[in-house]
């Protein structure tokens, strides 16, 4: 199965109502590549989904930033995947570096997050990423294996989930992995997929990278045949995100 171009736009904590609004008639009024081409998901923060939703144009999708660990009940500040259900959001990113680092979500958490979301019938957004001290101890591909298969033991449908792949050291750093960092990482994934998941499984599922990426250094980034497109932070916030999202183009020609 061919891998489709996936562009996700990771807003974090931001935005205003103004500010969304502006970014939406960007998005709504730019013109990018088909559906066929390339699938696009904006995730603002939970406050504006609805929003977003009832605004943005029916060839993209949103996305939550997180959901609860288990069915919702008395979890004060939490939202469950069933309210994303209901409210028809397709997807939510789970295990964000930000939230594994200043949230203590563990591997098992993230992994069971996965599982819950999509027994909840969500697709899921599955982030992974080592630290820069990990790298430089020469760690890196201990560590992603680590995460993912926390992930890919409670997984039952591959066709709903998209990895993720960002180093933390280049998140929100303006210090990208370089394509060939990109492509090395995102390579020995898919091997890993192959060796632990299943030949077809590895062949079909988008790993995509997430680390500084900008309207400057996609194309190049997306020409890496591992590079299955995107999960864009600051940039997504810009008009570039427009940008990002063509890089789908990439992989046409
Ligand atoms: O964390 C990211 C996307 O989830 C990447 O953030 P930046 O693109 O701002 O580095």
């Amino acid at each position: 199965m061919a891998r489709k171009f996936f562009v996700g736009g990771n807003w974090k904590c931001n935005g205003t109502t103004e500010e969304v609004k502006k970014i939406i008639t960007t998005l709504n009024e730019a013109e990018v590549p088909s559906q066929d081409v390339v699938e696009v998901v904006v995730s603002p923060p939970f406050v504006f989904l609805t929003f977003v939703k009832s605004l943005l144009r029916s060839d993209f999708h949103v996305a939550a930033q997180n959901c609860w660990v288990r069915k919702g009940g008395a979890f004060t500040g939490e939202i469950s995947a069933e309210m994303l259900v209901n409210l028809s959001i397709p997807w939510v990113i789970i295990g964000h570096s930000e939230r594994r680092a200043l949230l203590n979500e563990s591997n098992e958490f993230v992994g069971d997050k996965v599982a819950y979301a999509l027994s909840q019938g969500l697709k899921v957004i599955a982030c992974i990423g080592e630290t820069l001290e990990e790298r430089e101890s020469g760690s890196t591909m201990a560590v992603v294996a680590a995460q993912t298969k926390a992930v890919a033991g409670k997984v039952t449908n591959w066709d709903n989930v998209v990895l993720a792949y960002e180093p933390v050291w280049a998140i929100g750093t303006g210090k990208v992995a370089t394509p060939a960092q990109a492509q090395e990482v995102h390579c020995e994934l898919r091997k890993w997929l192959h060796e632990n998941v299943g030949g077809d499984i590895a062949a079909s599922t988008r790993i995509i990278y997430g680390g500084s990426v900008n309207g400057a250094n996609c194309k190049e980034l997306a020409a890496q045949p591992d590079v299955d497109g995107f999960l864009v932070g600051g940039a997504s916030l810009k008009p570039e995100f427009v940008d990002i999202i063509k890089a789908a183009m990439v992989k046409k020609n």
